[in-house]
């Protein structure tokens, strides 16, 4: 168990950003504009405020110098009128922007969990791919949609801004532009520790997650082993860390906004000290000296945006960070695009260890023949179930190989793979839907009943029935996972506890049914029963990760050697 999945680079997650904007560029060509003319119409104000200043001391008085005031302050009325107006607009296309790009997201989680090998997604904590799935992908959702948008306006803002404080006054606009590069070193500082710092939050979640998805699904064997203390000490173990490292992000916001409120001062002052002794020289009108103020005074709002913002950015760029770690998972799909050359399955020298642990298997060779019936025995922990995995390409051996007519197994593409080996083990998801759904293929009605039939599962006459309402108990589950593997009609099937959860009767009236059903197919069982062995073609006996004696019944029984000796034990004798 455990590797828990991996997390994008820099340059990934940059990359999957700019492939999410281009996927969009018609919005975004728009929104850009949109914003360019509302932060135009922002620019007005405070140059004509400054116009109106000069009206007033320039000494025009009387009608004409009033009428000019009025003109202005219409024109001052309209541009405010102007930028709400494209401001709105340029939003709502911005917030349909987010919307769409979420969806995209949201899409493509889904598709690359889908495509993940069954193999990793049994080894991930589940807690991982939950918490990416919905607190990571909601997270990077809610930026998009409301963050995106604004930082965006406030970018152009920002720019005209400053453009137009320069303009109006170079010299003055040159002292503006000095004063707020104390933002910038803060931003710096903060920048450089946010996305660890956050990445270190998002892994917390996955893990608290985790701990209480295990607690949940495993309540039962809490109860029966009372292990509820120990299930208490690890989630408040879970529960401390994500505390830690919230508060580690917390300590940092609650240094970066108090010092960035500061920065916002310092500009102002500076113009403010700048143009007064410009004004007393000559060198700049009152209303020069107010206009420009006035530009430092809105770029509060915008620069305020960005700074929240950036911090939003900063969390949900380590979300993004997350998700976009599905795309590293190695699909280990190095799918063969060579057809088998019949059916015939061979391991040979196959070496295998769980996550570079010790091997579980040692050297393995065997040749399954077409439509012989195989059973594998040994004690618990031999290596059955491993063997078994390798032989249904779930896992890829770490040495040597595993083929089927000639193709390594585990190449094999998925839909390709469903049609040579079938692997069933005790464990069957059903999902919440009708009971034709469940059946995963489409075949007429008759065609599906008789599939039902033939694993003696009397009590599936409705094909509609709802099994998200009605879920069937686990011997019902099991009788439709064997259904699908008659309808699937691989030629080789692997038997892993198959029957385990039926009873008796119901697994041996099961066996026999699949077995005239599979008569002409290979068959692996992993053998729990007597029954299954003393029926077999031949038995593979394993011990400690080998095949330590092979042969049939009777012939092991009379080689008197480990299998004739597990029979006695299996008798009683
Ligand atoms: N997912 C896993 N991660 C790490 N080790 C594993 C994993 N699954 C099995 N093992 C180890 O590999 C070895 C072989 O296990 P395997 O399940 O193949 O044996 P088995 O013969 O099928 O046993 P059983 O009859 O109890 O199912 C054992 O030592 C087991 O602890």
């Amino acid at each position: 168990m455990s590797a828990a999945l991996p997390i994008a680079d820099q340059r990934l997650v940059s990359r999957a950003a700019l492939r999410l904007i281009a996927a969009d560029r018609r919005t975004v060509v728009v929104m850009m504009i949109l914003n360019v003319l509302a932060a135009i119409a922002g620019l007005g104000g405070p140059w004509l405020l400054g116009r109106i200043i000069d009206t007033v001391t320039g000494g025009q008085g009387g009608g004409q110098g009033a009428g000019q005031v009025d003109r202005l302050a219409i024109a001052v009325l309209g541009c405010a009128v102007a930028q709400a107006l494209l401001s709105r607009y340029a939003l709502s296309v911005g917030y349909r922007f987010g919307e769409r790009t979420a969806a995209r997201i949201r899409d493509d989680f889904l598709r690359r969990s889908l495509e993940l090998p069954a193999a990793v997604v049994e080894r991930v904590p589940a807690g991982d791919l939950t918490a990416r799935g919905t607190t990571d992908v909601d997270a990077v959702a809610t930026t998009l949609r409301d963050v995106v948008p604004g930082l965006f306006i406030s970018a152009v803002q920002l720019v005209l801004i400053v453009t137009a404080v320069v303009v109006l006054d170079p010299a003055l606009g040159a002292v503006g532009v000095l004063g707020f590069t104390g933002i910038w070193f803060v931003t710096r500082w903060y920048l450089s520790r946010a996305r660890d710092a956050y990445l270190l939050e998002g892994a917390a979640n996955s893990v608290m997650a985790d701990e209480l998805a295990a607690t949940t699904t495993g309540a039962r064997t809490i109860e029966a082993f009372d292990l509820r203390e120990r299930r208490l000490g690890r989630g408040r173990e879970a529960i401390a860390e994500t505390r830690r490292t919230r508060l580690a992000t917390l300590s940092l916001r609650s240094v970066f906004f108090p010092l960035v409120e500061l920065s916002y001062v310092v500009p102002i002052v500076l113009v403010l000290l700048a143009g007064g002794w410009l004004y007393f020289r000559g060198s700049v009108t009152l209303g020069t000296v107010a206009a420009a103020v006035l530009y430092l005074r809105q770029l509060v709002g915008p620069v305020d945006n960005i700074m929240l913002w950036i911090e939003q950015l900063q969390s949900s760029g380590a979300s993004f960070a997350r998700i976009e770690g599905l795309a590293a998972v190695p699909t280990d799909q190095t799918t063969s695009s060579a057809r088998p050359d019949g059916d015939k399955i061979e391991v040979r020298g196959v070496r295998y260890a769980y996550d570079s642990g010790q091997d579980v298997l040692h050297d393995v060779d065997l040749t399954i023949r077409p439509g012989e019936r195989l059973a594998i025995v040994g004690l618990s922990g031999a290596g059955k179930s491993t063997l078994a995995r390798l032989i249904a390409g779930v896992d890829r051996p770490d040495h040597g190989s595993v083929t089927v007519g000639g193709v390594p197994i585990a190449d094999l593409p998925p839909d390709e793979l469903r049609r040579q080996v079938v692997l069933v083990t005790q464990e069957h998801h059903v999902f919440r839907e009708s009971l034709r759904e469940n059946l995963m293929v489409v075949a007429p009605d008759d065609v599906l009943k008789r599939a039902l039939k033939t694993v003696g599962a009397d009590w599936a006459d409705d094909l509609d029935a709802d099994l998200g309402e009605n879920p069937p108990d686990g011997g019902q589950a099991q009788q439709l996972a064997l259904a699908r593997v008659v309808l699937a009609d691989p030629h080789t099937v692997i038997l892993d506890e198959a029957t385990a959860l039926l009873d008796p009767t119901a697994a041996r009236s099961a066996e026999r049914a699949l077995a005239a059903v599979l008569h002409d197919r290979t068959v692996i069982a992993i053998a729990h029963r007597l029954q299954t062995s003393h029926d077999a073609d031949r038995v593979a006996v394993m011990d400690g990760g080998r095949i330590i004696e092979l042969g049939s019944h009777d012939a092991l029984i009379r080689a008197d050697g480990p299998y004739a000796a597990l029979w006695r034990s299996w008798h009683g004798a």
